[in-house]
């Protein structure tokens, strides 16, 4: 009889032939995924799709879930993610093995990891993969890639969930896991229907005037628009119009447009004008993972008043607070105590840390990255968490959305009372949200269904703290990675003196903050600054990009 690791064997090396890793290859799994100009994805994204499906084996053949996209860069790039069991990023653990494998001439690296990781392929397990793709040109041929990947772990099964954006597979996957509906029409009945309960809910509803019914929404030309649009018909009480809605002809992918694009250049997507002062805007990125809103001012025909991620993370706190103030008193004593946390990067803008703490807030500080931001906010009952760039969501404990809907059933016999009324709005954030992923679908109806519930215009909510101005830059240099940081990134501690020499900078300015890391993205070190004024922020930072370019080799 012939061995089955045999028959394992060929359909691995069959796979690694058809996609040969390229000479001096160095893909790195980095903060999302491998990413890189598309056509040069293929050795990569098959290599991906088997590590998915090897994931899916050693969790017992819990789906998992692998998205062919690359967010918010150029529509020239593409990339891969892995989705892990619980609908969250993959494993960290699983991180050297796929950059090993990724940059590996052949599949020995895999059964060797295999062997370590006690996965006995081909034993009994079969593995199932959800796939889902963006919009992007090569998207289709490189899903096709990413299921010969898959196919290369005997007995698994890759299942095309079609074009999505990020978020919704990772909802999907944690959905079929959980013996939940998880098909696309039950995203969009979970979504909409948490909206409209959410609505019901507002206080002395007396209805919204037109204005503030009134959204556009800039889809930068990705998958995001094209869902919202399918929507829209279902979504009571607001007015929303798309922009760069992905639909052919309309413009090119993230192209001066887009939540990376508005958030970084603090000017207007491509599209808007001064047509559109006073109206509510938000911005999706390419995979609709990131979400930020800004108005067109009237004062200059390009700029923007921004709301980034530290805002929207500072209105849900506000919202979720209002509600376990009601049920629990302001000494958080009373029918449901909730440990309430909330996270940020060091990139949060320092006003908005200050605000958070000023309202008593426990504010904890990760590295850049989803990933770990969304693995520190699981700690609480309820955990909110954003990067100033717009990633980011509430999670709510399984064990406190339990006690949460035993309270709301018990508080049904005094139906109507206030504490009843916030507790059935915790469980319609909950279910409106996106447990999974930062969602910019979802996360933008929960800003319409708070500003409606405060009665507060895009103003009252900019006005909530002012935003120190801060600069962003990157520096090219040799070796990147010979920075090494703590303290969540906020400390250089090598190579050493770098640190000092940033320090020195920072005690010249008011309000003045810095930090220098290694980007897990891109092959650069990003510099962010923050200071009292637009100018203080700029010269700061180009005063520490300097001391980087000296001390670690300008390229
Ligand atoms: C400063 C910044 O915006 N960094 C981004 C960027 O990571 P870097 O490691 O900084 O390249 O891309 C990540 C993935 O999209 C995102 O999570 C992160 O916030
Ligand atoms: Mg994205």
């Amino acid at each position: 009889m012939a061995d089955p690791g045999d028959e394992q064997r060929a359909a691995l090396l069959a796979a690694a032939s058809l996609f040969p890793v390229p000479d001096g290859a160095t893909f790195s799994y980095g903060t999302a995924g491998f990413r890189a100009d598309g056509s040069t994805m293929a050795p990569a994204v098959c290599r991906a799709g088997i590590v998915a499906a090897l994931r899916s084996v050693k969790l017992g053949g819990a789906a998992v879930g692998l998205v062919i996209t690359a967010s918010h860069n150029p529509v020239g790039d593409n990339g891969v993610k892995i989705v892990d069991a619980d609908g969250g990023m993959m494993s960290q653990a699983w991180e050297p093995f796929s950059d090993a494998l990724a940059n590996a001439p052949t599949p020995n690296t895999l059964l060797q990891f295999a062997k370590d990781e006690g996965i006995t392929l081909g034993g009994g397990h079969s593995a199932q993969v959800l796939l889902a793709r963006d919009t992007r040109p090569t998207g289709e041929y490189l899903l096709d890639v990413a299921t010969k990947g898959i196919s290369a772990i005997v007995g698994s099964v890759a299942l095309d969930m079609g074009i999505l954006t990020t978020p919704q597979l990772h909802w999907m996957v944690r959905n079929k896991n959980r013996g939940l509906k998880a098909s696309e029409a039950d995203y969009f009945t979970q979504i909409t229907e948490s909206f409209r309960h959410l609505l019901e809910l507002t206080p002395d509803d007396k209805g919204i005037d037109e204005l503030n019914e009134k959204l556009i929404v800039d889809g930068a030309n990705g998958i995001g628009g094209l869902k919202l649009e399918q929507i829209k018909p279902n979504l009571a009480r607001l007015n929303i119009l798309v922009r760069n809605s992905g639909k052919e002809g309309d413009g090119i992918l993230n192209e001066r447009c887009g939540a990376d694009f508005v958030q970084k250049e603090k000017v207007l997507p491509l599209g808007f004008g001064p047509n559109d002062v006073g109206v509510r805007c938000a911005s999706f990125d390419g995979d609709a993972d990131r979400l930020v809103y800004f108005h067109v001012t009237s004062l200059s025909k390009t700029s923007v008043d921004l709301v980034d991620g530290d805002k929207i993370l500072s209105l849900f706190v506000l919202f979720i607070r209002e509600q376990l103030d009601i049920i629990n008193g302001k000494d958080n004593k009373g029918l449901l105590p909730t440990r309430f946390g909330v996270v940020q990067t060091a990139y949060a803008n320092g006003a908005s840390t200050e605000f958070l703490k000023n309202i008593g807030l426990e504010v904890v500080f990760t590295s850049t990255g989803v990933k770990y931001l969304h693995k520190k906010a699981l700690e609480y009952d309820i955990g909110v968490y954003f990067e100033a760039n717009g990633h980011g969501t509430v999670l709510f404990n399984d064990e406190f959305v339990s006690r949460l809907e035993s309270l709301t059933a018990r508080l049904s016999e005094a139906a109507g009372s206030p504490q009843h009324q916030a507790a059935l709005r915790l469980v319609a954030t909950s279910q409106l949200i996106n447990q999974a992923v930062g969602d910019a679908i979802s996360g933008m109806l929960l800003v319409e269904a708070v500003l409606q519930h405060k009665r507060w215009s895009f103003q009252n909510w900019c006005d909530l703290y002012t935003d120190l101005p801060s600069k962003q830059l990157k520096v090219k240099v040799k070796d990147r990675t010979s920075i090494v940081t703590t303290d969540a990134e906020r400390k250089v501690c090598q190579p050493s003196g770098l640190q000092e020499l940033i320090d020195k900078e920072v005690v010249n300015y008011s309000h003045g903050r810095c930090f220098v890391r290694p980007s897990g993205t891109e092959d650069v070190v990003r510099v962010y600054a923050e200071a009292s004024t637009v100018e203080a922020a700029d010269s700061l930072a180009k005063s520490v990009a300097h001391h980087v370019e000296r001390i670690l080799g300008f390229c």
